[in-house]
Formats: structure tokens, sequence, C-alpha cells
């Protein structure tokens, strides 16, 4: 039978079939396709401003390595005048973080980007490590992602960049937008949901550039582009809520391929419903504690091995260069969306470390406080699952507040 040809070119051979319109791609339209549609968040949402300092959050993993990868490329084919670095976050954890660094030292000789590297260790005095010998694995999520939320933007600062992009994707926002709205907590999906965020006193803010770019086609471009990344999943315990918001993403997902950007969209339009609050159509989220709240990483990549989907999809692809991946429906968002809202909340800045923070002591400190007097058990007894692990974080500051009362 005779090789399907690709829908775009409509000469090479057709390797990658897309749900969205079951149009079938050479692996070069594919790329392309790929690329200037994150071109197209990148321009709809503003994202940068020429000469911009741009820091990628640089994991190794797949989400950061296509991100670096595709930014390059667009900076260079799109003129967008960005000076580029690659920030990293050493959490000190060995047989993972370590492994993954290694990767991530290669792609900046790859991309000939400089980068930084920090530490728990140095920030906090504390690896995850230590933290998990000390608090066990259950909840060692919530210290993590409080943490490099953190070092994200202390390591920003150090390199005194003001905008931080991370790999976040269409399906992290979706489970993001799914465990909320199971919460019943609007404003943090407002948040989660927002492209942009920004604090009003931080200098550092966080976008996501892959917010509509769904994991299955972030595995395939790198795969196609035979990129150089870390496939290996954090070695400690997934936060089991948002594993399940995945599996059951990942469930709708199959039924429906649509059902992911569907979720991030109805999170962009629930986001609205907010009160009194101020997010330009999903596009930014002014936050005044956004540094707080803002999740820094991690948290998906945690509870993604449900199943062990992905893992699957990259066996699959390095064993079949012809892949036939399902591909699912990418729908760019719409230029010129209405000003939407979001909450607002009191800004100071942490007595201990003078992060901004909507706490008198900040999420870090607090638990660094329960870690130092050897007694964090009591206070991560009430439960640390979910993703950006405020909630439960207030509850645990309250908890350790009465506790030290
Ligand atoms: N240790 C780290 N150092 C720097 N940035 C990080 C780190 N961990 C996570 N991030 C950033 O946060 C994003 C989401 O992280 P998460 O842990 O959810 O992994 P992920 O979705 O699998 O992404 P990746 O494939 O890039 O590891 C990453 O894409 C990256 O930009």
């Amino acid at each position: 039978m005779a090789p399907t040809l690709c829908f775009n070119c409509k000469t090479e051979r057709a390797v990658i079939i897309r749900p969205k319109n079951r149009h079938k791609l050479c692996r070069e339209c594919f790329i392309k396709v790929f690329e200037t549609e994150v071109h197209e968040t990148i321009t709809n949402a503003k994202l940068f401003y020429p000469g911009e300092r741009i820091a990628i959050g640089a994991s190794g993993g797949k989400d950061s390595t296509v991100l670096a990868a595709v930014l390059k490329t667009l900076n260079e084919r799109y003129n967008y005048g960005l000076e580029l670095s690659l920030l990293s976050i050493d959490e000190g954890i060995r047989g993972y973080r370590d492994d993954s660094l290694e990767t991530v030292k290669r792609n900046a000789v790859q991309y000939d980007m400089p980068l930084k590297i920090v530490g728990y260790g140095e920030l906090y005095g504390w690896t995850m490590d230590q933290v998990v010998e000390q608090v066990g694995k259950k909840g060692n999520c919530t210290y993590c992602g409080v943490f490099r939320r953190q070092a994200l933007d202390r390591g920003a600062a150090m390199l005194e960049i003001q905008h931080v992009v991370t790999g976040h994707n269409a399906d992290d926002v979706a489970e993001t937008v799914m465990m909320n709205l199971l919460r019943g907590d609007l404003p943090r999906l407002s948040r989660g949901t927002s492209i942009v965020t920004e604090s009003k006193a931080s200098d550092t803010k966080r976008s996501k550039p892959l917010k509509y770019a769904y994991e299955k086609e972030i595995v395939l471009y790198a795969h196609h582009r035979r990129l150089d990344y870390f496939s290996t999943e954090c070695i400690y315990s997934p936060e089991a809520f948002r594993g399940s918001a995945r599996t059951l993403i990942k469930d709708l997902e199959k039924i429906r391929p649509s059902s992911i950007l569907d979720i991030v969209k109805s999170g962009e339009d629930m986001a609205v419903l907010v009160p009194g609050n101020t997010v330009p159509g999903g596009k930014s989220c002014k936050s005044s504690a956004a540094a707080d709240d803002e999740a820094g990483g991690c948290g998906s990549q945690n509870g993604r091995s449900s199943g062990g989907e992905m893992a699957a999809m990259e066996q699959q692809l390095a064993a079949n260069d012809t892949a036939e991946s399902r591909e699912t429906e990418i729908k760019m968002p719409k230029k010129g969306s209405d000003t939407k809202k979001i909450k607002t909340q009191t800004l100071q800045y942490c007595e201990q470390c003078g992060y901004i923070s909507s706490q008198r002591i900040c999420k870090a400190c607090t638990l660094l406080d329960g870690l130092n007097r050897n007694r964090p058990k009591t206070a991560i007894e009430i439960g640390l699952e979910d993703e950006e692990g405020s909630s439960t974080l207030a509850r645990q500051m309250e908890h350790i507040q009465l506790t030290n009362s």
C-alpha cells in the first residue's frame, strides 16, 4: 500500500495523525505547526517585549526542554530579541535531580544558553533528601513545591531577570482547573489558569508559553526533533489528588480528545466569576501574593505516572519512528479577550526572610520552622495533597501557630 502523504505539504510521508482534524502530517510539518502554535500563544498574550531577559525554568524534563528548544527557534525565526537563560533548581534529590541536571548542562551547550543552578541546600539549609528523611515521603511534595516557587524567584533575582517561563502545558493547567473545581476554590482556579502570573510588588513574573500545548504533542515534538531530555520521574511520592485529577483527565481525553483544552477554556471562563478580581481573559493574573501562590513547577510531574502513559508513548516512539500517536486538537486563544478578574490578596513581606507573602511568615519559612523544630509530622498530618499546597499550607500554618501558642 502506498504511504499516506502529509496533509500539508502533500509530498512527504505522514507520520503523525492529529485528532483535531484527522490531518496526517509529516515530521517537518508537525514541527512547524507545533512551533507556530506556540508562537501564536506568545504573540496573542503579548508575553515578551523586544530585548527582554528570560529565565527558562529548566528541569531537564521534556516540557522545559521543549520550551527551551522552541523559544530558541522562535526567538531566531521571528526576531523576538530575547536574551534566554536556563535556570535550574537543584532540590537535592540523589538519583533524580542530579541526573536531570546533567541533561540541563548539556542543553545549555546545545542551545548556547547560560545556565544558573540554585540549590535548596544553599537556599534553605535542607535538601529534599534530608526533608524526606525527616518527614517521610507523604506530603514531601508540598515542601518541594513551596521551596521551588521561592527558589525560582531567588534564582531569577540572582540573574537580575524579571521573567521566568515554565514548561507547564495544557494537561497541567487542565489538572489544576479540575482540582480547584473539585475543591471549590475559584480564586486559585483563576490564578492557575492564567498564562501570566505577576505580583504587584515582586519584580519577577511567571508565564507558561506551552499553556495550550498538549503533553502528547510535547513528547512528539521532543521525539521528532531528537531533543536531549531526561524522562525519569521523581523518586518521591506522588500527590494523590493531582494524580486522580490527571487520571480523570486522561480518561476523558480518550473519549473526547478536545477535553483538555475544553477544560482549560472552561477554567478561563470560570475565572471571570471570581468576584472583585481582575484577570485579562486568562491571559494575565495580577496577584499581590502571586509569588506565594503560583505553581513553581512539580506537583504535575508527580502523579503523572498514572498508567505510565507518557513513558509508554516515549517507548513506542523510540521503537517506531513512524509513530502514529493520536494527537489532540489545539485551539488557540482568541485575540482581544475580555478583561476578567482575579482575587487580590493583602501583600506583606515575610518577617523572617523578606519574601513576598500573604502571611506574616511566608510558607517556606513556616515549613522550615517545622523542619528545624523536628516536628513537621504534626504540621502535615492535616493533609498535603494539592497542586500548589496553598490551602493546605494555610491550614498548616494555623495549626503550627496554634501548636506554638
Ligand atoms: N528543578 C527545577 N528547576 C527549574 N525549573 C523547574 C524545576 N522543576 C520544575 N520546573 C519548572 O516547572 C515546570 C513544571 O514542572 P513539573 O515538575 O510539573 O514537571 P513537568 O511538567 O514534567 O515539566 P518538565 O518535563 O519540564 O520536568 C517545568 O516545565 C519547569 O519549567
